[in-house]
């Protein structure tokens, strides 16, 4: 028996290459979902296979529901946790995308939101790309992962904030990103390593740069309409 429609599976075995590809990840430290809402189920790359070697044959089934594998031998991503869980609060989102990529770890490891300070930015995401606050002892020991994603969801917030703001950093640990499928979850990972760079190198050479309130909105709203909420984090 095959979980997920052909098209879903070839989305999220395309999606997992983009991660080599774009440079977004060392070795396996990426992966990506993508969820079949009706089944009941999401397609997440399997713990610990090489990009190179990865078919449609191994993403691993899990239930939504209970977070269980329904087929094959190959463990799900040890993020699997935190994907269900965005899953579960955000219905909005298809696809989600975990990676290690350098500039937005380094703000994650110093637990800083990637601030907003062009119109690359303010074009995908509605402020500031939100670093969460550190996970405590006993998160850390029960269970990391879904807590993980908890955490993530406690930052950003409801359905609507999560399409405002697709990406959080899990603080000493790297960004998630989501979207509508599992390929724009990871273009809006792609987008948050560029952002993050940049904003490196622009503190860099102006530590006191800002970007006009009516820049960035005439941005974000340009892409996401007129109504599109703004301003991070809600009021
Ligand atoms: O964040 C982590 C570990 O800190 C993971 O993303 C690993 O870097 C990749 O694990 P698998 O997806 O291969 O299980």
């Amino acid at each position: 028996m095959t979980y997920g429609s052909k098209a879903l599976r070839r989305a999220v075995l395309r999606a997992n290459k983009m991660i080599p590809e774009a440079g977004l990840a060392q070795l396996t430290w990426g992966n990506v979902s993508g969820i079949d809402r009706e089944a009941g189920l999401y397609l997440i790359k399997p713990s610990g296979v090489a990009y190179d070697d990865l078919t449609e044959d191994h993403l691993v089934p899990v239930d939504l529901a209970t977070g269980k594998v329904l087929a094959g031998d190959l463990r799900p991503s040890v993020d699997s946790e935190s994907h269900r869980a965005f899953y579960l609060a955000w219905p909005s989102i298809g696809g989600v995308t975990h990676t290690h990529s350098t500039n937005a770890v380094a703000f994650a490891q110093a637990g800083l939101d990637i601030p907003l300070l062009g119109t690359t930015h303010a074009d995908t995401f509605n402020g500031p790309i939100p670093v969460t606050r550190g996970l405590t002892a006993d998160e850390c020991a029960t269970d990391y992962e879904l807590n993980t994603g908890r955490v993530i969801v406690e930052t950003i917030g409801d359905d609507a904030a999560a399409e405002a703001m697709p990406a959080a950093l899990v603080a000493n640990h790297g960004p998630f990103t989501w979207g509508s499928d599992p390929i724009k979850s990871v273009q809006h990972g792609i987008i948050c390593e560029a952002v993050a760079e940049m904003a490196l190198k622009t503190l860099a050479l102006n530590p006191a740069a800002v970007i006009p309130q009516h820049l960035q909105e005439r941005h974000f709203k340009r892409k996401h309409g007129p109504g599109a909420y703004y301003g991070n984090p809600k009021p």
